[in-house]
């Protein structure tokens, strides 16, 4: 299991620990014994010994001391070696299941998701190390160590700039008590050769109030050293923000945009007179009594907004189910799906209807009654949860590599299930709108053209990473087959995204 990828499973650490705890309890409590044990037949053997010593060489002498020593090296040392081996406990050890243990990997991937929420937010190595963002509190502080663990694993990926910003925190958190666990030497190299790669210099961002000027001067003659051998010659700083430079690095205007989508929480269209929010009944006698809420957000593409459309106690049939059997998300590319954690982060559950048929039925029908489409063609229903810095980067719903069996996927609905008060929205970055995470609520969008079946642009959608909280969504895609289209989506070989 990829453990910090859905809270579910991160909460299971603690269990993990426990367990942990038990059996290295267990072998201590086997090894106390075993060495009293072996004290408790070493010590009469040595005070034997002691006595009998002064006349060690008259023993042999005679008959009776002689097979006194023969009898006693004979019996006791077997008895001493048979205790000085710990198989015993050991085998407790293997009792532990390895499997669960967490990985380095693990641990990489844990990094990974704290770089991924610093640059979508922009969150500077000094603001995270305090546990802040904005006005708020994200966490615990970080010490000297931990700063310099994430600026190690920034340099095994690469990722200068997170060197630089980690390097810079370990460095002046290490200043006052300096912890050994800083090795000084790397961080020296990791500050100096992170400034010349990223261009930034480094004296602008140490906080040399708190240093003395002699380390100041060391870290100066490191910095000439290195550029002379490297034959840098203009080492002019450039900027004192490192967050200004990670929006430089974004490849596409969608993602840029997405993540500014991110950062600022809420959407940035206006009202228009097409923003209209109603009680919905869709002439249904069920719903004259308890109306829709629904809120317009898009015509094209059709986006709308349901509130308290999925209730408490299916939320909590549904989580609960999902929960005990959780699996990592995977990303689709290329007709083929592979784990990459820099695409989707998640752990998700798929439920056909035959697992609980009077609970996805109803939910059939609210879908059917609210979108006008027929769920018979329809995917089963996916629940997905995230975990440190869970998300999902934007993509399209719709497939964009030819049709499936069914045709392609027409409607999505978003279920969400938990509220996540100030982060992990949805985020449709062509259509400036932002989704909130509010319990009971959902989304229902249309990703095609209806005329004729091609990709509508404006369903670009994606996850924002999660802060803090949990998150817990459901999605639920219609197909094309058997629904009433003006286009046969067969003869349909549209896959173009206008
Ligand atoms: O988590 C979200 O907000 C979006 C999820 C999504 O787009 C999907 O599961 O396809
Ligand atoms: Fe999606």
């Amino acid at each position: 299991i990829n453990w910090h990828s859905s809270q579910i499973v991160l909460r299971h650490l603690y269990d993990l620990q426990d367990e942990q705890f038990v059996v290295i309890e267990k072998y201590l409590e086997l090894e106390t014994k075993r060495m009293h044990d072996l004290e408790r037949l070493i010590i009469p053997i040595i005070d034997w010994y002691i006595n009998y010593s002064y006349m060690k060489r008259t023993l042999i002498l005679n008959p009776i001391g002689s097979s006194k020593l023969m009898s006693r090296v004979y019996k006791n040392f077997p008895k001493i070696k048979k205790l000085m081996n710990n198989y015993s406990s050991v085998k407790v050890i293997t009792q532990f299941d390895e499997q669960k243990a967490i990985s380095e990997f693990n641990i990489q991937l844990a990094y990974r998701s704290l770089r991924r929420i610093q640059r979508v937010y922009m969150i500077p190595a000094s603001d995270m190390a305090a546990g802040r963002y904005k006005d708020r509190t994200i966490g615990d502080t970080m010490d000297a160590c931990e700063c310099y663990i994430m600026s190690k694993y920034s340099f095994e990926e690469y990722d200068t700039y997170g060197v630089i910003d980690w390097a810079v925190q370990a460095y002046n958190k290490w200043f006052t008590d300096r912890p050994k666990c800083v090795d000084i030497d790397k961080l020296h190299y990791y500050i100096i050769s992170a400034s010349m790669t990223t261009g930034f210099n480094f004296e602008t961002l140490l906080d040399f109030s708190n240093l003395n000027h002699s380390k100041n001067s060391e870290l100066s003659a490191y910095f000439s050293l290195m550029a002379n051998a490297l034959n840098i010659h203009d080492i002019s700083a450039k900027s004192a923000n490192i967050y200004e430079k990670y929006d430089d690095f974004e490849q596409s205007d969608l993602l840029r945009h997405f993540r500014y989508l991110c950062r600022i929480g809420k959407s940035a269209r206006p009202l228009t007179y097409d923003s209209k929010c109603r009680y919905q009944t869709k002439n249904s006698p069920y719903r004259m009594i308890m109306p829709f809420k629904e809120e317009d957000i898009s015509s094209s593409p059709y986006l709308k907004l349901y509130h308290d459309i999925i209730y408490e106690e299916e939320i909590k049939t549904i989580t609960d189910m999902a929960s005990k059997n959780l699996s990592d998300a995977k990303y689709y590319l290329e007709g083929k799906t592979a784990l990459l954690d820099d695409r989707r982060l998640g752990q998700l559950k798929w439920f056909l209807e035959d697992v609980n048929p009077i609970l996805f039925g109803k939910l059939n029908k609210r879908i059917e009654c609210i979108t006008e489409y027929s769920t018979k063609t329809a995917e089963g229903y996916q629940t997905v949860n995230y975990g440190l810095g869970g998300h999902f980067c934007v993509h399209l719903d719709a497939f964009t590599d030819g049709p499936k069996l069914n045709g392609n996927r027409l409607v999505t609905t978003l279920f969400y299930m938990t509220d996540v008060p100030d982060d992990g929205y949805t985020v449709f970055p062509n259509l400036n709108y932002v989704a909130n995470c509010r319990k009971g609520s959902a989304l229902v969008w249309i990703n095609l053209h209806l005329n004729n079946g091609s990709i509508h642009s404006g369903t670009f959608h994606g996850g924002c990473p999660v802060i803090k909280g949990n998150k817990w969504i459901m999605t639920k895609g219609l197909y094309e087959e058997g629904q009433h289209l003006t286009y046969n989506w067969r003869d349909n070989k549209i896959m173009s995204i206008v």
